[in-house]
């Protein structure tokens, strides 16, 4: 954040478009994981957003003695007691988007449609090698379709729905998601908080 760059440590181009279109129309350059030639390995076995979210940005901070920024984010099912959590990137196979949604689809076959309420959730943390970590959060709630719409966004944006926009985030643009979604919120959150942790 320092140098107007900011070090994100994910390796989700998702979540980085997501970022980008929050942070590059205010003068940031955003850079991931996806550009350093030797990328940590994170090994993301925290039992919570947040333990996982710092574990990300301590494991760059440490490497690159550089303030970081981490997003852990999950989805949280009501009638599945807040699966998949923290288990949402590995819900039925490791990153495998169709697979995880396949499986969230077929533990609700038999829920109905005001029963398949969400919430999406983000920790945000940012470390440096000299300041205590800044942690925000932002969530949004939504219902779960029958079946996927949509082929914008990552992950399990086609069948999160939001009834006040008639769509999933799948239909919305990033800056439309941004506006209403878990990360838009936390990044806000981040926003107006920086420049007083900073100092
Ligand atoms: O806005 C979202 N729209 C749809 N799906 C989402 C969203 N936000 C998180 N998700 C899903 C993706 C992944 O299955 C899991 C997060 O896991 P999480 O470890 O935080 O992210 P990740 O492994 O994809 O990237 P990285 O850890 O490198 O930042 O929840
Ligand atoms: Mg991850």
């Amino acid at each position: 954040m320092n140098l107007k760059k900011i070090l994100i440590a994910t390796k989700n181009p998702g979540k980085a478009r997501e970022f980008r279109s929050f942070f590059e129309p205010r003068g940031f350059k955003i850079i991931t994981l996806n550009d350093l030639e030797n990328p940590p390995q994170i090994i993301e076995n925290g039992r919570s957003f947040t333990e996982n979210a710092l574990i990300k940005a301590n494991a760059l901070t440490k490497k690159l003695q550089t303030t970081t920024l981490a997003d852990d984010s999950g989805l949280m099912v009501s009638a599945l007691n807040g699966e998949p959590g923290v288990f949402s990137a590995r819900y039925a196979a490791d990153h495998d988007d169709a697979a995880n949604n396949q499986k969230l689809l077929n533990k609700l076959v038999n829920v109905p449609n005001e029963k398949r309420d969400a919430i999406f959730h983000t920790t945000l943390v940012v470390t440096s090698p000299n300041h205590q970590p800044l942690i925000v959060e932002g969530e949004v709630k939504g219902y779960i379709l029958q079946q996927p719409a949509g082929h914008d966004g990552f992950g399990y944006d086609p069948l999160f729905y939001l009834p006040q926009f008639y769509k999933t985030f799948a239909q919305m643009s990033v800056a439309e998601k941004n506006q209403v979604s878990h990360r838009g919120q936390a990044i806000k959150r981040l926003a107006e908080k920086f420049d007083d942790w900073w100092e």
